[in-house]
């Protein structure tokens, strides 16, 4: 993905409170043009608030809120030519098929003859719903309103996508072909900012993440730089070919490996430290001629990451 150093999309300090409730406390981060930033956190940290003060439908308590390197408080009809906005929920429209909903946003951002129709059609396109024009959309499943909701976000090609939550109750299939859009339209230079309460639904596709609780970011970076902040621990399995017993005791000795369980010439045992110190546990035990012909670790997941730099608090 494409990435320059302009932020498209940027948090200034943002703060949003309702009352004695901190929806958004203090957040800031940037994304550059070409980026995916995904926005993780559990229910009510705050994700639909920050975002919705970036689509210009709500003000900050303090701080701002710029797309590229405009204000949503000094400029919010700038900001709203320049960003499409995916909200969380699909509201109900009756005798409208999908070719007649996404003209009718087209016309509201002003596409007029031959640069509307094409944009229709590229929208169509790109989404999968050129054979759906006609459907109507009270008619459509969840994955193809989801489609349709981002061709809305997309018909005026704005370089900012701003996508609240668009894979919950997506099947795994319809999953991987948004994945697969968002990924396109980062690699067309588009700036993307897309919540999700599941770290591992948006892992692949993100250069960046942000894991917000409570109001306030608990971590940025990549996924990889965020999971090496945390101590790893992994569930070792080895096989060991000679005096099984013997190793366990020599493993249970150590202050990184606890939970040893020995089956026959197996044992498997919890350990924490980084990669390194695994290898160097594996070079120690060859050393000390024990018969090892296996051994494998199993990594702490994303889902493990999240939910160690996340408390569950709520407010
Ligand atoms: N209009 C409002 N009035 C009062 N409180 C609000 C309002 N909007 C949001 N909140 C509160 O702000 C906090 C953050 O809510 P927000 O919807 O931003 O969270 P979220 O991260 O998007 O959660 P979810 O994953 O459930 O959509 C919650 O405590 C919520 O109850």
């Amino acid at each position: 993905m494409i990435a320059t150093t302009k932020p498209m999309i940027e948090l200034r300090r943002l703060h949003r409170f309702f009352g004695a409730t901190k929806a958004v406390s203090d957040i800031s981060f940037e994304v550059a043009a070409g980026q995916v930033f995904g926005y993780i956190g559990p229910n009510g940290a705050g994700k639909t608030t920050s975002m919705r003060i970036l689509a210009t439908l709500d003000l900050p308590t303090a701080g701002d809120a710029l797309i590229d390197g405009f204000s949503v408080i000094n400029d919010p009809d700038r900001v709203r030519r320049r960003l499409g906005f995916m909200p969380d929920y699909f509201g109900t429209y009756s005798n409208v098929n999908c070719w007649e909903y996404l003209d009718f946003f087209a016309r509201a951002y002003g596409l007029r003859g031959n640069d509307r129709r094409k944009a229709l059609h590229y929208t169509m396109d790109f989404t999968g719903l050129e054979v759906l024009a006609k459907k109507p959309i009270n008619g459509l499943s969840k994955g193809m309103k989801q489609r349709l909701c981002l061709g809305r976000a997309m018909i005026h090609d704005p370089a900012v996508l701003i996508l609240d939550e668009p894979a919950a109750g997506l099947d795994p299939r319809a999953r991987i072909e948004l994945r697969e859009m968002i990924t396109r339209l980062a690699s067309d230079g588009k700036s993307i900012l897309v919540s999700s309460h599941i770290l591992t639904e948006l892992a692949e596709m993100c250069d960046i993440v942000g894991i917000i609780e409570q109001g306030q970011l608990l971590a940025t970076g990549s996924v990889a730089e965020i999971q090496r902040g945390r101590v790893a621990h992994s569930t070792v399995r080895v096989r060991c070919l000679e005096n099984v017993g013997e190793l366990a005791n020599w493993l249970s000795g150590r202050d990184d490996i606890s939970n040893v369980i020995v089956d026959g010439e197996l044992v498997m045992f919890s350990h924490t430290g980084d990669r390194a110190s695994e290898a160097a546990l594996l070079k120690q035990m060859i050393e000390a001629n024990y018969v090892i012909a296996e051994f494998g670790a199993k990594h702490t997941s994303l889902e493990d990451v999240f939910l160690t730099v996340t408390q569950g608090r709520v407010q």
